[in-house]
Formats: C-alpha cells, sequence, structure tokens
C-alpha cells in the first residue's frame, strides 16, 4: 500500500500543506497566503482563525488534489513560524486576541523593565536568548495585562498560550491536546533549555501563571490525531520551522549550518548536546529532541528579508510577484551605491535593536526602481554575512559551504551575490522547501516510515552558486552596509 507523509508548513506569510511519497518526494503542495494586519507601527498581527482555516484548508486540498486516500497518510507533521503568540480560551476554544507576530515591537518597554531588573543574564543562561521582544514571553503578559477580563481567566487557569503549532494541535484534535515540542518551547523565553522545563523565576517576573503553559515533548512523538469526519490521522511530529529547516538540510551533526530565506532569515549552527554561547549576538537554541536526547544550535535570527521583497510588492508596487525582483536587479548590476537597510522590525542577529528603523542611502537623481529592487535583494545577503561572521567567530570554524533553502533562495541574483559577498560557495539543494521536509521527517521516523539517514540520501544539490568577486570590492560593498546599519540604530528610541 503507497504510504504518505503530509507536513503542515504554517509560515509568517502562507499557511503549506506538503504531501510526500514515500520515497521523500514531494508530489503535492497547496498554499495560501494569509493577512498580515498592522493596527501601528511596529506592531504585527495574524488572525487566529485565518491561520487555523488557511492551514487546514490547504491540509484538505493537498489530499482531494492528489486524490490520497486519507488511511494511507501515515502521519502528518507541523511545523511553524515560531515566538507567535497565541492566547485562547479553553472554554470556548476561541482566542482572546490577535496573534501577536515575532516580528511585533510593541513589548519593548516590558523588555526594558526585565533589563532593568539585571535578569539579561539570567535570561541568556536560562534560555540562551537575549531579552527582546522577538520571543513569545513578552507578548503573554501584554495579552494577559492588556484584554479586558484576560488576567482573571488566566488566574483561574481557563487560558491556554501556545506558539503556532500548539494552536494548530489543540483545533486538530479536538481541545484534547495542548502540547508544543522542545524547539518551539526554547523560543518563549520562559524555558530552561538545560533542565528542559518552565522557569518559575521568569513567569514571576512577567506575572505569568504557569497553567497557561503547553506539555513540552520531543519534536518526534504522540502530539494527538486529528480527526476530520471519518478520517483519522495521527500527528507525530513538530518542530519551529528554523529547526525542522536544518533538519531537512541533514545538518546532523555538530559544525553543519544552513540559512532559510524566508519571511526572516535565518542561520543556524548545530552543536550537538553543547549549550554553546554567543559572544557576537547569536541565540542558543534547542534544534530538536529525538532519539531520546536534546540537541542544541547556535541561532543568528535576521528579521525582514523576504518581508523586504513582499515591501516592494505590496506597499511600494514596484514589482508584481517577488520572483521579478530577479528581473529587475539584473538590469541595475554593477549599480553599486544604494543600499536598504530594511530594518523595519528593529534589527536582530547580531545588533538587537529594537529601536533601529529601515532607511534607504545613496540615493542620486538618477536611482531608479531596479537600483532600489538589487539593493533589497543584496539586504539579504549582507544581513546574511553580519550571521556568518559572528557565527564563525563564535564557534571558531570557517564554512567551506553555506546550505541554503527557503523562498528567496530560488533568486539567482541573490544567491549568487550572496557567495561572492561571503566569499564562501553557496550550495542549493533541490528541494527549498526543508523546512516541510524537516517536519515530514520528523514524523515519519516516529511512525517507522525513514530514518534519519534516509534525510541524506534523499536530498540532491541543485546548484553551486561560487564566489567570484575580486576581495577589495566585497570589502567596500561591505564597509558601506556596515555604514549604512549605524546610521539605523536606535532611529525610534
Ligand atoms: N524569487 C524570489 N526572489 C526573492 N524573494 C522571494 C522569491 N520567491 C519568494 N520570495 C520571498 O520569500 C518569502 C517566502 O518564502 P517562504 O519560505 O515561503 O517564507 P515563509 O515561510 O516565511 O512564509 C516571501 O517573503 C517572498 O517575498
Ligand atoms: O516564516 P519564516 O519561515 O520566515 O520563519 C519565521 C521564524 O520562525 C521566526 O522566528
Amino acid at each position: 500500500m503507497e504510504k504518505f507523509i503530509i507536513a503542515l508548513d504554517q509560515g509568517t506569510t502562507s499557511s503549506r500543506a506538503v504531501l510526500f511519497n514515500k520515497e521523500g518526494q514531494i508530489v503535492g503542495v497547496a498554499q495560501q497566503e494569509f493577512r498580515q494586519i498592522f493596527p501601528k507601527p511596529g506592531w504585527v498581527e495574524h488572525d487566529p482563525m485565518e491561520i487555523l482555516n488557511s492551514q487546514l484548508a490547504m491540509l484538505s486540498k493537498v489530499i482531494d488534489d492528489h486524490h490520497v486516500t486519507p488511511k494511507n497518510i501515515a502521519a502528518i507533521g507541523i511545523t511553524n513560524q515560531r515566538e507567535t503568540t497565541v492566547v485562547w480560551n479553553r472554554k470556548t476554544g476561541r482566542p482572546i486576541f490577535n496573534a501577536i507576530v515575532w516580528q511585533d515591537k510593541r513589548t519593548a518597554p516590558i523588555c526594558e523593565a526585565l533589563k532593568s531588573q539585571g535578569l539579561e543574564e539570567y535570561v541568556r543562561d536560562t534560555t540562551g536568548l537575549v531579552i527582546d521582544s522577538y520571543f513569545s514571553a513578552t507578548k503573554i503578559k501584554w495579552i494577559l495585562d492588556n484584554v479586558e477580563g484576560a488576567r482573571a481567566l488566566a488566574t483561574k487557569g481557563e487560558l491556554a498560550f501556545g506558539t503556532v503549532d500548539s494552536w494548530l494541535i489543540w483545533n486538530m484534535t479536538g481541545g484534547t491536546v495542548h502540547a508544543t515540542d522542545y524547539s518551539n518551547a526554547s523560543r518563549t523565553m520562559l524555558y530552561d533549555i538545560r533542565r528542559l522545563a518552565w522557569n518559575k523565576k521568569l513567569l514571576q517576573a512577567l506575572d505569568i501563571p504557569g497553567s497557561v503553559l503547553p506539555e513540552v515533548k520531543p519534536s518526534a512523538s504522540d502530539f494527538g490525531i486529528w480527526k476530520h469526519g471519518d478520517v483519522e490521522i495521527p500527528i507525530r511530529g513538530v518542530a519551529g520551522d528554523q529547526q525542522a529547516a536544518l533538519f531537512g538540510q541533514a545538518c546532523f551533526t555538530p559544525g553543519m549550518a544552513k540559512n532559510t530565506y524566508g519571511t526572516g532569515c535565518f542561520m543556524l549552527l548545530n552543536t550537538g548536546t553543547n549549550i554553546q554561547q554567543s559572544k557576537n549576538g547569536l541565540i542558543t537554541t534547542i534544534a530538536w529532541g529525538l532519539d531520546g536526547k536534546v540537541e542544541y544550535a547556535l541561532e543568528g535570527s535576521v528579521f525582514i528579508a523576504g518581508a523586504a521583497i513582499q515591501w516592494l510588492r505590496d506597499s511600494l508596487h514596484i514589482i508584481d510577484q517577488s520572483k521579478d525582483s530577479e528581473y529587475f536587479a539584473a538590469k541595475a548590476l554593477g549599480v553599486d551605491d544604494v543600499y536598504v537597510v530594511p530594518a523595519f522590525a528593529g534589527l536582530g542577529a547580531p545588533y538587537w535593536d529594537m529601536y533601529a528603523r529601515g532607511a534607504i542611502f545613496g540615493l542620486t537623481r538618477d536611482t531608479g526602481k531596479d537600483h532600489l529592487i538589487k539593493a533589497t535583494l543584496e539586504s539579504l545577503a549582507y544581513q546574511t554575512k553580519d550571521i556568518l561572521m559572528a557565527m564563525e567567530e563564535d564557534a571558531g570554524i570557517k564554512l567551506s559551504s553555506l546550505k541554503v533553502d527557503g523562498g528567496a533562495s530560488a533568486n539567482n541574483i541573490l544567491m549568487q551575490f550572496q557567495a561572492d559577498i561571503l566569499a564562501t560557495e553557496v550550495e542549493r539543494p533541490e528541494v527549498i522547501e526543508s523546512t516541510a521536509v524537516g517536519a515530514a521527517y520528523l514524523a515519519g521516523i516516529h511512525v517507522g516510515l525513514w530514518k534519519k539517514e534516509d534525510i541524506v540520501n534523499h536530498r540532491k544539490v541543485q546548484k553551486v552558486f561560487n564566489p567570484a568577486m575580486e576581495a577589495a570590492r566585497r570589502d567596500k560593498l561591505y564597509r558601506g552596509w556596515k555604514k549604512a546599519v549605524e546610521r539605523c540604530k536606535g532611529w525610534a528610541e
């Protein structure tokens, strides 16, 4: 009997369901974008019901489109935009507020209060993170403090918090399972990544009752059953999207790294069972819990990457589709004077500046749309260079090749510029949906369909981009970028 696995990839801008056959090949994809809500400058929200409905619609669509008999689907794996915070009423099942998205900056004052209590080192040691509005903790507090009646309900144990994986699991299991996995828990700024437990001191500091929290499980384990009519499919794999991509790129051993170009850009380096702390502005995160152990990664998180291309499309209306950026940027090749710093949501690693804001530099009378598009694309590569330099210094290694994936890695001009500006080979696999691959394999491994090593055998390289830029030009360009970043810092303070 033909067996399938479905990965649900709930990203920042779209919900995708990806159907894999037993050979680990993608045989179907259903995808739907959903609304980005920007109520105030610096605020970013999603409607949790839109997240849920679009994700379930894509799950049903991929099954229907490919005429798969549901009983042939061995398991579902879930991977998700991380940190994004949903709080819902356990009795009604309804969210009490919109999801506060990872990019949202409204909780910067709560972060400042934590810093002034001298908690920075404690947070780093315990959770592996820096104090920043990026993570879930301060978003939960904001909802409890600002939604009428929320705190009273929370105190009575009637509210549940979840990252998007938990929200989907809760709904798919009819409100019977309130759970997450280690990789997602490690993004809340409430989870002790050494002791593998929720941290009481941080919960107290933020006045968050422990009763709202989900159970934390290994990334390949039993997350309940999706019942839909007479269809029953087990949910057996869960991981945050960036950790899932690390898994999907088969970065199983310490020293292996990948960089995913989605809405943001996230480079993760496997550090095995070693909890490595960064001296250069990176964070420490749980990669996954598998085979009875937890493994860790160093991460460089860039907040705005593909989102900057969407800004060209949706706000400036100078491209119709993201992929058109390649065509227009090609027309401006050789013109290097313009820089776009897309600090629309502050700056993440290695700068961690919640008050930085975006800017365009180097405009002259002849600057046109093509230059702006090229500079925006290049900003993804410059931000990646910032991260790679920090990571190589932290880990004391020199990457010979960077494994890339995610939507924007399809862009050849960007990938060539990436290789040039890093002076490092860039390797793009045939399947750039590594996130979905990772989630599918976590589920497939748990139901015995695959072994970890199968990913290595199934993974194929599609193209290698070799660095071709002269060192002098590369250094000059990167100096320009650093200068531009300096001028964006602290803008909204
Ligand atoms: N050819 C392309 N060139 C540049 N950016 C692209 C291209 N294709 C997609 N993108 C960008 O990549 C992002 C989508 O990638 P995806 O991996 O689906 O992200 P997410 O999981 O965050 O929703 C969007 O922000 C889009 O603007
Ligand atoms: O939506 P993506 O794929 O850019 O991922 C978002 C990250 O998980 C945020 O930490």
